[in-house]
Formats: structure tokens, sequence, C-alpha cells
């Protein structure tokens, strides 16, 4: 159970003290959909030849304004037909006419800012992260910590993108002093509003961070380009011999046409990190990598091309590209 502020997920209105508690198929539907509008975003981007380097909704907006579209913007910002727009989403990839295109780009663009869909979305995903479901991921960072030796003396300094809460074990340990929280959208005081992507560069070594935590963030990023781009990126922000925590979920690992366990630490060995600890859960992996600086050589195209490594049908499309 946690506290929200707005709206049950139903769109109730509940005061900051109630908790809310959502039930493991609607978090899961929940999860589901938002996936499912920004796989659409990124069809439709494609299609309209928009380049949405980031997930910011203002850059959004830019981008968006300045290539097509009073129709677009009318649908972003007022959003109507819902049962009409909800069919056409279903047949994105046919759609010709760069009006029909942009109208459909304006209402998933509605519905991730102002219907709430991001908001819902991170709600459901803080519930995930409750005790009775599992508990959030950085309790197992903590423990990999102390049984490497780390005590709750404050003496690191963290950043925690893509936080939800700052109740997290990172948060309440007593190792990291400060925490630096970042999420696309702030779900309540103590968690900055930035995209990690647009962060501004440390100045000096001192600015950069013991610790990075990547916590279901990757397979979040919607394109592999772009996944590829925030994991050469973490190395800017970690001081030499700090630590990057990753978690992904199983599947990207495990069931993906283009990625597994070994081309994913080959992958981040090239970038200059060396692994220290991988764990597989049920349903999430867990990595924790040391970043050492000297980079592991591939051929040329190891990184910077998607490899098949498996064909079988049920698996997903997965995959970082450099
Ligand atoms: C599934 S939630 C995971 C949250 C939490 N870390 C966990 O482990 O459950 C993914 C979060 O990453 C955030 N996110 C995605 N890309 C981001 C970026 N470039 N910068 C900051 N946050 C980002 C999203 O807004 C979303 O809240």
């Amino acid at each position: 159970m946690i506290s929200r502020k707005r709206r049950t997920i139903t769109g109730r209105q509940v005061s900051a003290s109630v908790p809310v508690s959502i039930k493991p198929a609607k978090s899961r539907r929940i999860i589901r959909r938002f996936h499912f509008l920004i796989n659409k975003r990124h069809i439709l981007c494609n299609k309209l030849n928009i380049s949405l380097a980031d997930n910011d909704e203002n850059a959004n907006k830019t981008a968006i304004s300045n290539s097509l579209s009073l129709e677009l913007k009318k649908q972003y910002e007022i959003g109507t037909s819902r049962n009409d727009m909800e069919s056409y989403l279903l047949k994105v990839q046919s759609l010709q006419s760069d009006q029909e295109l942009a109208r459909c780009l304006g209402y998933i663009m509605h519905q991730i800012h102002n219907r709430g869909g991001l908001r819902d979305y991170q709600l459901a995903s803080r519930v995930g992260q409750t005790n009775n479901r599992g508990g959030d991921s950085s309790k197992i960072l903590v423990q990999w910590l102390q049984e490497m030796g780390h005590k709750s003396n404050g003496l690191l300094s963290a950043l925690e993108i893509g936080s939800l809460s700052t109740e997290n074990r990172i948060s309440t340990c007593g190792i990291f002093r400060p925490v630096i929280r970042i999420d696309l959208e702030s779900s309540q005081p103590g968690i900055q509003k930035q995209d990690f992507m647009q962060r501004p560069l440390p100045k000096s070594e001192n600015d950069k961070f013991d610790f990075i935590s990547c916590s279901l963030v990757l397979n979040f990023v919607p394109t592999p380009i772009q996944r590829g781009q925030m994991c050469a990126r973490f190395e800017q922000f970690l001081k030499t011999n700090g630590h990057l925590f990753v978690v992904l979920p199983l599947p990207c690992i495990n069931h993906s046409r283009y990625m597994n366990k070994d081309h994913f630490m080959q992958l981040m060995q090239f970038l200059g990190y060396s692994i220290i600890r991988y764990y597989e859960a049920k349903k999430l992996c867990y990595i924790l990598l040391r970043r050492t600086g000297i980079q592991h050589q591939h051929d040329d195209d190891k990184f910077s091309k998607k490899h098949k490594f498996y064909d079988k049908p049920g698996f997903n499309n997965f995959s970082i590209i450099l």
C-alpha cells in the first residue's frame, strides 16, 4: 500500500493520506497499455519522420508543432473521439495520410501526458514495488553492497534514474548521501522532474556520482539506439570505479531475439565496465557493474548493429545499439 496525492486509478478523488492499492491484474493492464502507447508513438514518429530524441513532453510538443499540425495539436490539447482514435491506433501501420498519422500521434500524447497515462503507469509501477509484491529492486543492491562491506555511513553519492519513491532502500539504507532522484515525471517531493538524457554534464570529478541506479528504465526507453545512448551516457556521470546498478525485466535478457546475457555483458564491458554481480529472479534480472574505464575490444559492428541470436516464436525484439 502506498500514498497517492490526486486520484485513484479509476479517477476517484482521494486525500493525500489515503493509501491506494491496485490489484496485480489491473497494474499489469495499465503497464501493458502504457507500453502499447509508446510503441505506437514510436511507429508514428517514424512514419511522420519526427525525431523524438527523448521522452520529454515539451520536446515532444516542440517537435510536433514544428512539423505538422493544427490537427495534431488539437488532439494533443483537447483530445476527441476516443473510440475512433483507439481503432485508428490498431491500424497505424497501414495509415498513409500525414493528417491521420498526426491525429493519432496527438491522441497518444494526450493520453500519456494529459490523461494520466504516465502518472498511472508510475503508480502501477510503484504499487509493484511494495513489500507484498516483491519490494523495490534496490533491496538487492543494498544487500550486495552490505556483503561487499559498505557501511551505513553516508559516504557515497547516488543518482537514482526513474525514481518513484523517496522511501526505497537506496534512500533509507544510510549508505548513500545525497541520493539525487530524477524521473521524467516527478511523482512526489524529493524527486526532480528531469530527463537523464538532458541532465547537464558534471563539471568536475567531484560532481560525479559513486553510484547510479537505473532500475526498469532502459526497457522503458523506446528505441535500441536511444537505449545505447543512455548506456553510453552513464559513464559521464560516474566516478572512476563508481558502480552502476541496472535492473531489466528478465524477458529482455532471456526472451529476446536480439539480446542475451552474454551480449549485454559484452556490451557493457565494451563501454568500460566490469561485471560485479548478476542475479536472475523470477521476473527481473539485476546487474551490478563497476566503471573501470578499460574498454574491451570487439568487432566493429558487434554493438552497432542488431544481431539475431534466436528466432523463436513468442520472442520479443528488445535490443541495444551503440
Ligand atoms: C517502470 S518505471 C520504474 C521505476 C523504478 N525505478 C522501479 O524500479 O520500479 C520507469 C520510470 O523510468 C522513468 N524514465 C524513463 N526514461 C527516463 C529518463 N530518460 N530520465 C528519467 N527517468 C526516466 C519513467 O518516467 C518511469 O517513471
